[in-house]
């Protein structure tokens, strides 16, 4: 396994700039994940690390070895694409020994190394069966077992698992975990899907136009976004543009044109930002930030609407013009509906501040 570094790169195609002065390091052992919209430059920068294109501008390296020009074969890489790529009319392990025959292995070693990791990826009795005849949850494992045999320095996933069914991309999911942890194989994983990102990543990074927004932990990236867009891109958020009407000691206060004034700490400002009294920002409250009776910004208001999940309900509140979203853990058999007044409050250490 290596290191990945990705030193100033940019990828031009003709006049669009795909990929953004990106400054990047991935550590050995570690499981990365490229999150963003359709058209973000995931897929691009994951073919710049395979090889597939070369950037405009900066330098690739895998350990100390720079391989902005390598060619892909000479990069140790594993892959796996989307639609799998694999032979159907050839059987598991003819697909899984492709690589390693391409590389000359003799038989003895191929039969061995395929036969382990059929088992690692749980494809133990299937190995002469053709591609055809398998589910599509285990054409997905064939792909990785392929992927995996040649012993990778580098594993790269691009959207393994969406065309899989809901449950059985989640069980997928906890698959490739599983076996990315017991090999310590370093790994990208390009993905739309933030859940899948927030499970099974050691870090994110989330992108935008080219742009990288933020990099960091699950926890870092959903509890201290950077900015409104990783805020609203990762789970939900209520958020408000309000003014700094004080900032005493540790607690700042924020208010709007509807009256509306909340209290919170500096300790919950973005990254790097500055803020003066009246500088106008964005504050972030998360729908399960709210918590039942009064307390510091105590919320009394009429619900206009409730959704009830089962794990939770979701109350619709309009508070002083402010339309917000609070989810309740449900404990109680008895409910409000959608017309009561209820009393919330919101813990200051759970409202967020962000300047972009
Ligand atoms: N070969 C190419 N030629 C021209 N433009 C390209 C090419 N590949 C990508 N682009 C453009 O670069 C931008 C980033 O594309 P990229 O495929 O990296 O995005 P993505 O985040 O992986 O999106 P998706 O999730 O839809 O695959 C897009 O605007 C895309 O149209």
């Amino acid at each position: 396994m290596k290191a990945v570094r990705i030193n100033d790169v940019s990828k031009k195609f003709g006049d669009v700039l795909s990929v953004h002065d990106l400054e990047l390091d991935i550590k050995s052992g570690e499981f990365f994940t490229f999150l963003g919209p359709s058209g973000c430059g995931k897929t691009t920068t994951l073919r710049m690390i395979a090889g597939f294109y070369y950037p405009s501008k900066g330098k690739i390296y895998f350990d100390n070895q720079d391989v902005t020009t390598l060619q892909p074969n000479k990069r140790n890489i594993g892959m796996v694409f989307q639609n799998y790529a694999l032979f159907p009319h050839m059987t598991v392990d003819e697909n899984i020994a492709f690589g390693l025959e391409i590389r000359k292995y003799d038989k003895k070693t191929i039969k061995e190394k395929v036969d382990r990791i059929r088992g690692l990826v749980h494809l133990g009795p299937l190995g002469s069966r053709k591609i055809n005849e398998l589910s599509g949850g285990q054409q997905q494992r064939v792909a990785l077992a392929r992927a995996l045999v040649i012993e990778p320095d580098i594993l790269l996933l691009d959207e393994p698992l969406s065309n899989l069914d809901a449950k059985l991309r989640e069980e997928t999911r906890i698959e490739i975990k599983r076996i990315q942890s017991e090999l310590g194989v370093t790994t990208i994983y390009v993905t739309h899907d933030q859940t899948e990102a927030m499970a099974m990543s050691d870090r994110i990074m989330v992108m935008e136009n080219g742009i990288v927004k933020q990099i960091g932990t699950p926890q870092e990236i959903y509890h201290r976004p950077n900015n409104r867009f990783v805020a609203t891109f990762i789970g939900e958020t209520n958020l408000l543009t309000m003014k700094v009407k004080s900032i005493e000691g540790d607690t700042i206060t924020v208010e709007n044109d509807a009256g509306l004034t909340l209290q919170g700490l500096t300790e919950n400002l973005a990254a790097g930002l500055q803020i003066n009294t009246g500088d106008e920002i964005y504050v972030s409250i998360r729908p399960e930030a709210f918590e039942s009776g009064p307390g510091d910004n105590t919320i009394t208001s009429i619900i206009e609407l409730i959704e009830f999940t089962g794990v939770s309900v979701n109350y619709f509140l309009r508070w002083n013009d402010t339309t917000l979203k609070a989810m309740i853990i449900s404990r109680e058999r008895a409910i409000m509906q959608a017309g009561d007044t209820i009393e919330l409050h919101i813990p200051k250490q759970n409202i967020y501040f962000l300047g972009e």
